[in-house]
């Protein structure tokens, strides 16, 4: 991981507002299936991926989420060139990623939280050297990366156990790690926080900011956990039924979702329920009481005004569900939000904060 400067020296024909450009992209799968009682079979297109058109510039952190099944992994997909686009114009650094896969492969990192890169029955040490080899990364540059890793990642210890030993999080972290050593210019991250623990989230996270700010790495986050996106991106992007909905700050995705935060308290003694202004008390259970408040407003002047006149002794925040947001989002009918066809079929722009 070279710095930010570096990142930038590498560019080769891409204007620094568009780094990562999709116009108009569309994937479509024919899924074949045979109904009872006919014998040919059905071919049912599924439109995975509806009109998308996006671009990202040189080293931003953006966050791209939607529900299950909305099309974030075939995005990603088409992204790494592993999938050939129906429709539509990609290029990420200027280069088409399905017409130059390999090309292209020794510029970016991929992590898929719920698959593993790393070769299972061998020590991290040895996924790693074998990757070197594979990005004929130099001997120098590597161990740099190594180090790096090893230390801000906290892998010392474990790069002689075999990844099948390792848990998940240490898993998680290697795989970061694999994913950075050969200097990429963007880094694809497909739910790297699912399944960790408080620490080992808080970990990658820190990891991740840090890449992104000292070396300039352009990061591309799929996640369902909001914390993410509000810890590590300015920008984010929600995808439904194949289709940008919204494009914009976190803080709007919630105005325009309506949607409300918990603040989770745990007081010294059992109290009736909290009263303060911004907030309302939705739940008591013995000492912890879970008040909502707006999602849009900052959690800090509550939990100062609780501090102030009740005995507080821990708190939490928690993030409604991607879903719920996005659900608001039609509920609340938000102009195009939903990215409805037009009468001429065009899709409406996304809603844009
Ligand atoms: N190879 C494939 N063949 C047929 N349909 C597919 C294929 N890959 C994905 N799909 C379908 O395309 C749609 C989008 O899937 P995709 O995996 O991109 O969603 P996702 O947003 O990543 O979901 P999740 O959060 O569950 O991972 C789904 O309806 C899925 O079933």
């Amino acid at each position: 991981m070279g710095t930010r400067e570096d990142a930038a020296a590498r560019g080769e024909g891409a204007g620094d507002d568009g780094f990562i450009e999709l116009e108009g992209v569309e994937k479509v799968f024919r899924v074949r299936r045979r109904r009872a009682g006919r014998r040919r079979r059905e071919v049912r297109e599924v439109r995975a991926v509806d009109g998308i058109s996006f671009r990202v510039p040189r080293g931003q952190m953006v966050g791209y989420i939607g529900p299950n099944g909305a099309g974030k992994s075939t995005t990603i997909k088409m992204l790494t060139g592993v999938l050939t686009p129906s429709g539509g114009r990609i290029r990420v650094a200027g280069v088409d990623p399905s017409r130059e896969r390999m090309r292209l492969a020794r510029r970016i990192g991929v992590v898929f939280g719920q698959r593993t890169t790393l070769w299972w029955d061998l020590p991290l040490r040895d996924s790693y050297a074998l990757a070197r080899r594979l990005y004929r990364v130099p001997e120098a540059r590597w161990r740099a990366n190594l180090e790096r890793c090893v230390d801000l990642l906290e892998l010392d210890g474990l790069l002689d156990v075999p990844v099948r030993q390792l848990s998940l999080g240490q898993r998680m972290r290697g795989d970061i790690a694999a994913a950075l050593l050969h200097d990429p210019e963007v880094l694809y991250l497909d739910e790297p926080t699912i399944g960790l623990d408080v620490i080992s989230k808080a970990r990658v996270r820190s990891f991740l900011r840090r890449v992104n700010t000292e070396s300039g790495v352009t990061v591309l986050l799929t996640t369902h956990d909001l914390t993410d996106i509000e810890q590590l991106c300015d920008r984010v992007m929600v995808i439904d039924h194949g289709r940008l909905v919204y494009d914009g700050a976190l803080e709007g995705l919630h105005r325009a979702g309506g949607g409300e935060r918990t603040l989770v308290v745990d007081l010294a003694r059992e109290v009736p329920p909290v009263r303060v202004e911004g907030a309302r008390t939705v739940r008591v259970e013995g000492p912890r009481q879970w008040l909502a408040f707006p999602a849009a407003a900052s959690a800090a002047p509550l939990v100062a005004r609780i501090a102030a006149e009740y005995p507080l002794v821990d708190l939490s925040v928690r993030e409604p569900d991607i879903e719920d947001v996005i659900a608001r989002m039609y509920a609340r009918g938000a102009a195009g939000a939903r990215g409805d066809a037009g009468p001429d079929g065009a899709q409406a722009p996304p809603v844009v904060s």
